[in-house]
């Protein structure tokens, strides 16, 4: 049995009057982890922003488990982690849990105490004495508490220490063994995906520039370092983007195969979905 596709983006479009979402498409298949990646204003917000329903969206069709965005039941399914902690600093963990399983009919405070218990945080603590590291994770027990199957995070892992964010990421493994769950992560921090990402989906300037599977990707592109005389004799329709410095140059490699085949005596390292980015990002840098 093919797992379901558990969000489903198709054509969003979004007009502000300084910036636009264009045609941003792509999925997240059930049981995997699929990473948003964009720089500072790429638009990673007001797409999670529309998934939510929080934004109207100018066009485009999106379905959460075959339920349109903004539907009550299309809500119910989603688990939803802001980037700030969305609970009051007066409150304690218990107080949040009686909130929220008045809001949500699927509310498990069983699975929320436990949760609670798992990540080590006080039930009658206020939240003004958590770290951000414990803040985050008190969002992240209360979105998975409701049992959600779409678990949506907005820049949820950034000011993490790096054993918290394995803590968390850890997590979202867990709740990816059901094959009806998908998660979809948007993050600056592309190590992260780059451990626990199958798909990634790069946002550049309100398009989707890159769409894939993780691994298909990293395997693909290359990054080409050599002289500025090396790189004049290059076809530009192989890179995409060069960074021109003193010493050497360095451009984005979009098929390391195919541009081994044309140049076998130049160098192609592999790269990292942070080189990926910016170097798309910032185009061709003199
Ligand atoms: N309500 C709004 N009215 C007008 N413009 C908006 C509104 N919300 C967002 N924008 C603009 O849309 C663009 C994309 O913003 P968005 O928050 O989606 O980007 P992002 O990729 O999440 O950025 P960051 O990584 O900095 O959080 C920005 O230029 C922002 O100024």
């Amino acid at each position: 049995m093919t797992a379901h596709t558990v969000l489903s983006v198709s054509g969003l479009d979004k007009q502000y009057s300084a910036f636009s979402l264009s045609d941003v498409s792509f999925t997240v298949p059930g049981g995997t982890l699929v990473g948003l990646i964009g720089e500072n204003g790429a638009g990673k917000s007001t797409t999670i922003k529309s998934i939510l329903g929080l934004v109207r969206r100018d066009g485009g069709e999106i379905t959460i488990l075959d339920h349109p965005a903004g539907d009550p039941a299309a809500l119910a399914d989603i688990g939803y982690v802001p980037d700030e902690c969305p609970f009051h600093d007066l409150f304690h963990p218990l107080q949040v849990g009686k909130i929220l399983s008045g809001i949500y009919s699927n509310w498990d405070q069983e699975l929320y105490r436990s949760y609670l218990d798992k990540f080590g945080l006080p039930e009658k603590a206020l939240l003004k004495t958590f770290s951000r590291g414990m803040k985050m994770k008190l969002s992240i027990a209360a979105a998975l508490s409701h049992h959600p199957r779409l678990l949506l995070l907005d820049e949820a892992t950034s000011g993490l220490d790096p054993v918290v964010r394995e803590e968390i990421l850890d997590e979202f493994l867990a709740f990816l063994s059901d094959e009806d769950h998908g998660v979809l992560l948007s993050t600056h921090i592309t190590s992260d995906l780059e451990r626990a990402a199958d798909y990634v989906v790069y946002l550049h300037r309100g398009r989707v520039v890159l769409n894939g599977e993780k691994d298909v990707i990293l395997e693909q592109y290359g990054k080409l370092v050599c002289s500025a005389a090396d790189l004049e004799r290059v076809d530009p329709g192989l890179l995409g983007g060069v960074r021109r410095g003193r010493f050497a140059c360095e451009a984005l490699v979009k098929d390391r195969t195919a541009f081994r085949r044309f140049y076998p005596e130049l160098t192609v390292d592999r790269v990292s979905l942070e080189d990926i980015m910016v170097f798309t990002g910032k185009e061709d840098i003199q």
